[in-house]
């Protein structure tokens, strides 16, 4: 039977990257997705910007929304002082299982907690569940339509504390104009755009950071 984009995508990881090495396998996606199939990671330059932000942050706790194949949950990850944590939400059953291997291929099962199901399910019980108090990060790259609705869960469900970090990814392409528009008009928000590229692409896109005030 025909092999999917994903199960591709984890066979270049396990052939070029180095068990236990996760920035070898974040070379290894790049180089496919740039090379051989495109597939959407946040990428290489989107990439440069997301380390930047968590490493400036040194976050504790991280929940990431959009597994896809592992990328960003294992380039996040890998930047994490020793007992932080980071909970990542997909939704797709295939890509999970796909994510779930990429992850262990880069050694990092400890750090990340990947749960399957929908974010308006789980957001809410982050607390009880997870015994997550606060998050400090929060990485959007789910469904762009979700990104503004899971916004105001994560509020309500008292989650964002003065000073938490949301990064959303695609918020030109394919792009995300509610939650721009909310995030940039909200006096609760210190909003800031990081311009970049569609993953492995010229067409535009870019991070946008938003910092919860409180
Ligand atoms: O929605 C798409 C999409 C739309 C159409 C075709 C392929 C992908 C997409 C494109 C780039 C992204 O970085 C990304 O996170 C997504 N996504 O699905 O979440
Ligand atoms: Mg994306």
């Amino acid at each position: 039977t025909q092999s999917t984009r994903p199960q591709r995508l984890l066979g270049a990881v396990q052939k070029n990257a180095t068990r236990g090495d996760p920035r070898s396998v974040v070379k290894a996606i790049d180089e496919f997705c740039r090379h051989k199939e495109w597939a959407m990671n946040v990428g290489d330059e989107k990439g440069c910007i997301l380390d930047s932000v968590v490493s400036e942050l040194n976050p504790a706790t991280v929940l990431e929304l959009g597994t896809y194949c592992g990328y960003s949950t294992v380039r996040i990850a890998s930047l994490l002082p020793p007992h932080a944590k980071l909970i990542t939400l997909e939704f797709n059953p295939d890509y999970a299982k796909i994510a779930c291997q990429v992850i262990a291929w880069a050694g990092l099962e400890d750090k990340i907690q990947l749960v399957e199901g929908s974010s308006a399910e789980w957001i809410p019980k982050m607390k009880e569940h997870f015994g997550v108090k606060m998050l400090d990060l929060v990485f959007m790259d789910h469904w762009k339509d979700d990104y503004l609705p899971d916004t105001k869960l994560l509020e309500d469900c008292g989650l964002l504390r003065k000073g938490s970090v949301l990064l959303a990814d695609n918020v030109i392409c394919p792009g995300s104009p509610d939650y721009l528009k909310y995030v940039r008009r909200s006096p609760r928000y210190k909003s800031q755009y990081f311009r970049s590229h569609l993953e492995y692409t010229k067409a535009e896109d870019g991070l946008e950071k938003s910092v919860f005030l409180g």
